[in-house]
C-alpha cells in the first residue's frame, strides 16, 4: 500500500475553480479524510485520484510513482485503485461472490474472493443478490469489491450517505477495521465531521479549493486554524477576548490557550467546545440556565453569564441537568483556541 502525495493539484471547469494549488499527503496504510461543505470540489479530487478527470496543473504521486501530471496521464485501470462509490454500485444482476470476483484475474480468482468476503465478514452470502443484502452489507460488499485486486490505494466517495444513522456507525467501525487489516491506504470525501472524525487517522478540511488544515482527528478539532474551521469541525463557543501575562482573558476567566500565544494585551476571539464548560459549584464564574435542551446522552444548556450577560452553551453531561433558571458556576476544562485580531463572526465554510 502506498503514500499519497497530492502537490500543487489545481482544476476549473468553465470560469470555475475548484481546485486551486491543494496539497495533500497520506501516510501509508493511513485513511484520511477529506472533510468540506457540499460543492467544494471533494468529488473533483477523488476523480483526478482516480484518474476520470484530468487536472489543470499539480501532481499526484503513488508510493513515489508519478501517477498524474499535465504531461503523465496514467489510466484510471493502470492505477491500481480501489473506490467505494456512494451507495455501493453493486452490478444488480450478478451475485455478491460474482461483484466481488469481476475483473480478478481467473488465477487465484476464488481463494482471493474469499479472503476479501471473509475480511468484511460475509463469506457466507456469496450467492446472494445484492437485493437481498441490507444497505450496510452491500456497502461492505463494494468494500471487498474495491479490495479484491490488492489496490495501492483506496478511494471511498460518502459511502455511508445512503445508511440510516444507527446502522452508519456501526458500518463506518466495521469499514475502518478492514482497511486496517488489510494495511489500506485510504481517502475518505464526506461533508460529515462526524464521520471525518470518528472514522480516520487524519482529517484534512477543503475549503476554498485547497486543504486549510491536515492533522489528526484531535488535533483539528481542538485546534483548528481559525474561527470558520472549528465552525465546520463542531460546535463551538465564541467570544471576545484579550491575553494577559500568556493567558487569556474573557467572560469565562482567565484561561490557558493552545500554543496562539501573543504578546499581552492583544485583542481576540476565543474559541472553545460546549462540552468544554463544566458546571462547578467551587469554582467558575456565575451563571444562570435560561434553557436546557434534552438529547439523551447529554443536555445542551444556555447559560447566561451573570457578569457581562453573554450567553454560551454548554454541552453537560451533568444528572441529573441543572434546573431551568437555576444559579450555577461554570468553568472551562481544558485549553482554548485564541486569535488574535479583528473578530470573525463564526459560520459554516463553502
Ligand atoms: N464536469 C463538470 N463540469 C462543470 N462543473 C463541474 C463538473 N464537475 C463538478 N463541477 C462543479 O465543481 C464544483 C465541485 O463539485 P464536486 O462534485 O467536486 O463537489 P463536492 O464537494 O463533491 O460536492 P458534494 O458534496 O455536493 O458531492 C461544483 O460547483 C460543481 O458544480
Amino acid at each position: 500500500m502506498s503514500t499519497l502525495v497530492v502537490r500543487e493539484l489545481s482544476k476549473s471547469f468553465g470560469r470555475t475553480t475548484v481546485l486551486d494549488r491543494l496539497d495533500l499527503t497520506v501516510p501509508r496504510g493511513a485513511l484520511a479524510a477529506v472533510l468540506g461543505a457540499s460543492g467544494c470540489g471533494k468529488t473533483t479530487l477523488l476523480r483526478i485520484l482516480a484518474g476520470f478527470e484530468r487536472a489543470d496543473a499539480g501532481t499526484v504521486e503513488a508510493d513515489g510513482h508519478l501517477i498524474g501530471s499535465r504531461q503523465r496521464h496514467v489510466p484510471p485501470e493502470k492505477r491500481r485503485i480501489g473506490i467505494v462509490p456512494q451507495e455501493g454500485a453493486l452490478f444488480p444482476h450478478l451475485t455478491v461472490w460474482n461483484n466481488v470476483a469481476f475483473g480478478l484475474p481467473r488465477r487465484g480468482r476464488a481463494q482471493r474472493v474469499r479472503e476479501v468476503l471473509d475480511l468484511v465478514g460475509l463469506v457466507d452470502l456469496g450467492r446472494r443478490m445484492p437485493h437481498e443484502l441490507s444497505g450496510g452489507q452491500q456497502q461492505r460488499v463494494a468494500l471487498a469489491r474495491a479490495l479484491a485486486p490488492n489496490p495501492s490505494l483506496v478511494l471511498l466517495d460518502e459511502p455511508f450517505n445512503a445508511l440510516d444513522p444507527g446502522l452508519r456507525a456501526e458500518v463506518r467501525a466495521e469499514v475502518r477495521a478492514v482497511l486496517r487489516d488489510a494495511g489500506a491506504t485510504g481517502v475518505l470525501v464526506t461533508h460529515d465531521q462526524e464521520e471525518a472524525l470518528s472514522t480516520a487517522d487524519m482529517v484534512a478540511l477543503l475549503r476554498g479549493g485547497h486543504i486549510v488544515q491536515a492533522g489528526t482527528p484531535r488535533d483539528v478539532y481542538t485546534q483548528p486554524r481559525d474561527v470558520t474551521t472549528a465552525g465546520f469541525l463542531g460546535e463551538t463557543v465564541v467570544l471576545d477576548g484579550k491575553t494577559e501575562d500568556g493567558r487569556v482573558v474573557c467572560p469565562l476567566g482567565i484561561l490557558r490557550a493552545h500554543s496562539n500565544g501573543e504578546a499581552t494585551n492583544c485583542p481576540g476571539t476565543v474559541v472553545l467546545r460546549p462540552e468544554q464548560l463544566v458546571l462547578d459549584p467551587d469554582s467558575g464564574v456565575p451563571a444562570q440556565v435560561k434553557d436546557t435542551q434534552f438529547q439523551g446522552h447529554d443536555t445542551v444548556a444556555r447559560l447566561c453569564l451573570a457578569e457581562c450577560g453573554t450567553e454560551v452553551n454548554a454541552r453537560l453531561h451533568a444528572y441529573p441537568p441543572p434546573e431551568v433558571g437555576s444559579r450555577v458556576r461554570v468553568r472551562v476544562a481544558g485549553e482554548v483556541s485564541f486569535f488574535p485580531g479583528t473578530v470573525e463572526p463564526p459560520s459554516t465554510v463553502g
